[in-house]
């Protein structure tokens, strides 16, 4: 059977993906959503002049040059502001945020003034809106500040309080229903019997949904029979996209393909051209759409890095993109590449000349999750691609990339 190309297969997934409904949240819980509706300022901030320092607010024609001597006739606080017009010869004691009194144009710090009883006098001159934060600095009522389709960072979660805007419309949060499978497999902690191993792909998996702004539901791990397959799906059902890992290459337990097949699966994309991760599959079932990962923890990694977040990000709203290669050297030779395109675990750093120097680990077996976890990213290495050198340019991309943002 003939491999998929990365970009058809590409393709074919973007197809099968919806981008979910928007919901309301406060914006206490909005940190790392997408917006789904342009969010405008619900006030002018600051509302009125505003003072940016301790001082006295003067009427700035009265102080053109210095020493000179005004009556303080009153206090300006933030949240207890004067209520008089002043004149000119007066002034009013005034601190930081506190709104400027009618009359006035500028403040004068308290470091540049003496005080006698209520007679200031001032050693710095004054002029028109010195130290005065004007009404609307900041913004103004009806502004849109907070655009469709942008991630909240914790900035914006501050800008928007300063708007006054207690919630804010997002999309919903996907929810992931991850099916582990094989005989072989025991949640991490579970006593260990021979030749078990851990299913480090369910959580992996999970804590890529969570960090792309799903919810992951786990379903557990299904041994390799078709009525525990069969019967674990029920769990799939409040889910948005189902994501199995393990059980769709060509071995003889590899039930998952069949099992699905027989709940109504329809394969949209099976076997693609990339190393690792060969035996993807993607499909619908039950009217979702279902991701089949490889079992290998390196190959599940690699097709949830391109495919599974790509979904995330087209359900909440964003564009449905593989990542964009930088440029960098290589610190170590690469052999020629066959017919899949590979995605080389490898360790980034930079030379004394700034340039980012990518250096392939030795081994990549798709088994190897040490060096997954410990590489920066991925050298990309195109179908059928010449041998390069130490030295050589290629292409890479950081492994570094969630929605969440401060
Ligand atoms: N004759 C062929 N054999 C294989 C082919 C092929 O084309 N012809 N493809 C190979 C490739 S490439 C891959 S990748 C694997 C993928 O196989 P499966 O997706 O069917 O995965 P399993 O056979 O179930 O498991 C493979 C391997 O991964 C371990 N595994 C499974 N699930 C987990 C998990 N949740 N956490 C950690 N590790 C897991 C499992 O124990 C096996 O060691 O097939 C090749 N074979
Ligand atoms: O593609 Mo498999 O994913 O080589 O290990």
């Amino acid at each position: 059977m003939s491999l998929i190309p990365l970009n058809d297969a590409f393709a074919k997934v973007e197809e099968g993906i919806r981008t979910l409904p928007a919901e309301m949240v406060s914006v206490a819980d909005a940190l790392g959503r997408v917006v789904a509706e342009d969010v405008a300022a619900r006030l002018t901030q600051p509302p009125a002049p505003v003072s940016a320092m301790d001082g006295y607010a003067v009427v700035s024609s009265d102080i053109p040059e210095h020493p000179v001597s005004l009556k303080r006739i009153g206090e300006s606080q933030a949240g207890g502001p004067f209520m008089g017009t002043v004149q000119s010869g007066q002034c009013v004691r005034i601190f930081t945020g506190a709104p400027l009194p009618a009359g006035t144009d500028a403040v004068i710090m308290q470091e540049d003034t003496e005080v006698d009883g209520d007679l200031i006098t001032f050693k710095e001159v004054a002029f028109e809106g010195k130290f005065v934060r004007r009404a609307g600095l900041d913004f103004s009522k009806g502004d849109i500040l907070i655009k469709k389709g942008q991630i909240l960072s914790a900035r914006d979660i501050g800008l928007l309080c300063a708007m006054n805007v207690p919630w804010v419309h997002v999309y919903r949060k996907p929810r992931v229903a991850i099916l582990a499978t094989g005989d072989e497999l025991v949640m991490p902690g579970e006593a260990l019997r021979d030749s078990q191993i851990i299913s480090s792909n369910s959580l992996m998996v999970g804590a890529m949904v969570t960090a792309m702004g799903g919810e992951a539901i786990n379903l557990g791990i299904a041994d390799d029979s078709e009525s525990s397959l069969r019967s674990m799906l029920a769990g799939v059902d409040g889910a948005d996209l189902l994501v199995t890992s393990g059980g769709v290459s060509v071995g003889e337990y590899d039930l998952v393909r069949n099992v699905l097949g027989e709940e109504g699966l329809d394969i949209d994309v099976y076997r693609i051209a990339i190393k690792p991760g060969k035996p993807f599959m993607f499909g619908r079932i039950k009217d979702k759409p279902a991701m089949g990962l490889p079992g290998n923890p390196v190959s599940a990694y690699v097709t949830a890095f391109i495919f599974l977040r790509a979904a995330l990000k087209k359900m909440q709203g964003l564009p449905f993109e593989q990542d964009k290669p930088i440029r960098a050297i290589l610190g170590g030779a690469v052999k020629a590449n066959g017919a899949r395109q590979e995605f080389m675990r490898a360790v980034f750093a930079h030379n004394e000349n700034g340039q980012l120097v990518a250096t392939p680990y030795d081994k990549q077996d798709s088994a190897m999750l040490a060096n997954l976890a410990h590489c920066e990213g991925f050298i990309i290495r195109p179908v059928n691609a010449p041998a390069l050198d130490k030295g050589d340019e290629t292409n890479v991309i950081y492994v570094r990339d969630s929605l969440l943002s401060v």
